[in-house]
């Protein structure tokens, strides 16, 4: 019988298992980060245990890293999060890269970035994110911080079988339309619940022409759908990103890999418990409005009205994000002015994504009331976008470039949103206080952000586009 990708992998890591009970999965890979991780190396050095495979482990500090001065960390959590992790990683034999290390950076940015996201493995780490891995034909979820002891004390992991929804993207993408706007689209025509026990694939004519960098923008946000992870079937895109990454073998085995990756792909005819769709033509550029990423509307829309649902309690959540957001029921979108803008996250801080924006900013002023930073994803990014000099086209429109982490997407180090001041943000959640206590996020892909810096207010980015493409 024709199968699903995620039946395969799924079927090929096996352990252990019994009717009725939860499986026992062989992970291939464990990434840590120091957030999620102290307690889990605490409970081993109490239960006198080892790492088992620290070769299958890697971690990076990231949530709470400065992106000004690497040297000074002010907040005394952050200090003792990351002093802890490098201690745990020299106690324990795992590989790191630690705070100044040139493969620092977003944990969902750097495994790819490094070759250790494969086709067809089991990646787990504690972080929602995970997902992003997925891009890869990966069947990558995030865990708790109990569960990440487990696997570093026996690389298994007890896992029920989740059901598999095919999430189709037929047609073309329009012009300015980006696979943040494709999932945020999603998102907001389904629900943040329609995921709920699932692993999605994510298939169709959009999701073949996305590079892999996009592919990981929309696997990101599956957590934010509700799915337990989100993944896209490995082909020749997926193959041609690996090869001669550090990690990915050489030469003759490497071909060998790529098509046994290849024939993990989900067959034709295989059924899935569930199938949604959505059409190319339906996708605008995207910007929530309220607090969860369904809360979405494409830009030349209006902030929805209590009118406009049916439930009550539809009528009761807009009135609660609009009270939270300060908006006003029917306003445009793009009269929503802005006072940051970060360019940044495991969502948008690929070299892709910066080049994409920079397009937008080239030769112009960031608005006086704005302040925008760019944050890149890792290392590798950064120094990759200053070779292009990328990093000079922000700095001269105004923009701050920074040390990579995740920075402003969930405000655990120094950069945050202040109360009662709004953000257009490329990361992936915009629940209260999400960005600083009191603060307000406006989701959107990286030219969009780059174009409301320019405005000082959420704009359609299209027009920037078009006079881009006119001066040509
Ligand atoms: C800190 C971490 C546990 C958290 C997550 O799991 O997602 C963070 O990365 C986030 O994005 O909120
Ligand atoms: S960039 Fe944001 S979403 Fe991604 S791992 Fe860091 S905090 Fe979580």
């Amino acid at each position: 019988m024709a199968k699903t990708i995620i039946e395969k992998i799924w079927e090929q890591h096996i352990v252990f298992e019994e009717q009725g009970k939860p499986d026992l999965l062989y992970i291939d890979l464990h990434l840590l980060h120091e957030v999620t991780s102290p307690q889990a190396f605490e409970g081993l050095r109490l239960n006198g245990r080892k790492v088992r495979r620290p070769d299958l482990c890697f971690a990076t500090m990231d949530h709470n890293v400065p992106t000004r001065n690497r040297d000074t960390i002010t907040d005394p959590v952050s200090r003792k999060q990351i002093k802890t992790l490098q201690d745990n990683c020299d106690e324990f034999g795992v590989p790191l890269a630690g705070i100044n290390h040139p493969d620092q950076g977003i944990v969902h940015v750097i495994g790819p970035e490094l070759g250790l996201t494969q086709p067809g493995k089991t990646i787990v780490c504690g972080d929602s994110h995970t997902s992003t891995h997925g891009a890869f034909g990966a069947l990558a979820f995030g865990i708790g911080t109990s569960e990440v002891e487990h696997v570093l004390s026996t690389q298994t992991l007890w896992q029920s079988k989740p059901k598999t929804m095919e999430v189709r993207i037929d047609g073309k993408l329009g012009f300015g339309v980006t696979a943040k706007d494709v999932i945020l689209a999603i998102i907001s025509k389904f629900g943040i619940d329609m995921g709920t026990g699932y692993v999605m694939e994510y298939t169709g004519e959009a999701v073949r022409n996305l590079t892999m960098e996009e592919r990981m923008t929309i696997c990101n946000m599956s957590i934010e759908a509700g799915a337990r992870a989100g993944l896209i079937s490995p082909d020749q895109t997926t193959i041609e990103y690996l090869r001669g990454r550090r990690h990915v073998p050489e030469g003759d085995a490497f071909e060998q890999e790529a098509d046994r990756w290849l024939a993990l792909a989900t067959e034709e005819g295989a059924e899935y418990d569930a199938i949604v769709s959505i059409h190319a033509d339906e996708i605008s550029p995207f910007v929530t409005w309220g607090t969860n990423p369904s809360m979405g509307s494409g830009i030349a829309e209006h902030v929805p009205s209590a009118a406009d649902y049916e439930k009550q309690s539809d009528k009761d959540a807009l009135k609660q994000a609009l009270a939270y957001m300060h908006l006003e029921e029917g306003m445009p979108l793009s009269s929503i002015a802005i006072q940051h803008v970060f360019i940044g996250s495991c969502t948008n801080a690929r070299l892709g994504d910066l080049r994409a924006a920079s397009k937008i900013i080239r030769g112009k002023k960031v608005h006086p009331s704005v302040t925008a930073i760019v944050v890149p994803g890792s290392e590798t990014v950064k120094r990759a976008a200053e070779q292009e000099g990328l990093d000079q086209v922000f700095l001269k429109a105004g923009f701050e470039w920074r040390e990579t982490g995740c920075s402003m997407c969930l405000a655990m180090n120094e950069d945050s949103v202040p109360a009662g001041e709004r953000c257009a943000s490329t990361s992936n959640r915009n629940f209260e206080g999400r960005q600083g206590a009191g603060s307000m996020t406006h989701l959107v892909s990286p030219v969009m952000a780059a174009a409301a810096a320019i405005e000082g207010h959420l704009t359609d980015v299209r027009n920037y586009m078009e006079e881009a493409v006119a001066s040509v």
